[in-house]
């Protein structure tokens, strides 16, 4: 059947949390593929970045993608740069994909809070997240079905609407709830 809905967005958009939340609320099973990289690596994500690089994370990433898309039918949510695989955008090409949006101050604000994201982890973590975001907002929105704005949003909020865009594409896809 595939996931019921997949997360993609910036860092500090919400996705782990608002993914969460969501397969609660939805009674499915929650999955990120930032867990099962470093679950794979056997070592956290930051490590990866400084032992073998960024190549090596986005190979393990692309891999945790098309695993967890071929089987997982609950919640997905990706890492933040997971869109950057074209070969990873073509198989959300045809899923039920969820990107939260957030701007440059929340973001920067939501992130700086946590040292684990090794991309912000620079002197200048504010321009790297402006950088990051010309580049991947596009691509998020190449993939999208829905775009939900998080900034003043909590996040059970979030849950809410989706709830219910979710519930109007199985309608109007003929699948009633199973
Ligand atoms: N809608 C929201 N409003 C306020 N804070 C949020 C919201 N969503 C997430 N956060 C906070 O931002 C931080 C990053 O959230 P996280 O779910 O890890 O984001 P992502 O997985 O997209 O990087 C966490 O501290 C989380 O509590
Ligand atoms: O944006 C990125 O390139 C990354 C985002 C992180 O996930 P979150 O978006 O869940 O923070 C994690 O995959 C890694 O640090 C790289
Ligand atoms: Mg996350």
């Amino acid at each position: 059947m595939g996931p019921r809905a997949v997360v993609v967005g910036p860092p500090g958009a919400g996705k782990t949390t608002v993914g969460e939340l969501l397969a609660e609320r939805l009674e499915l099973p929650f999955r990120d593929t930032d867990a099962d990289v470093v679950r794979t690596a056997g070592k956290p994500i930051a490590d990866i970045f400084t032992g073998e690089g960024e190549p090596v994370f986005r190979e393990l990433e692309e891999r945790a993608v098309a695993t967890a898309l071929a089987e997982h039918d609950g919640v997905l949510s990706l890492g933040g740069g997971a869109v950057l695989s074209a070969r990873t955008r073509a198989l959300l090409a045809d899923q039920p994909v969820v990107f939260l949006s957030v701007g440059l101050a929340e973001g920067a604000r939501r992130t700086g809070l946590s040292t684990a994201r090794p991309l912000l982890a620079g002197v200048n973590p504010r321009a790297t997240f402006k950088a990051l975001l010309d580049q991947r907002l596009p691509l998020y929105r190449e993939v999208a079905t829905w775009e939900l704005v998080t900034d003043h949003v909590e996040p059970e909020a979030l849950v809410d609407q989706l709830v219910e865009r979710i519930a109007e594409r199985h309608a109007h896809s003929g699948n009633g709830p199973e």
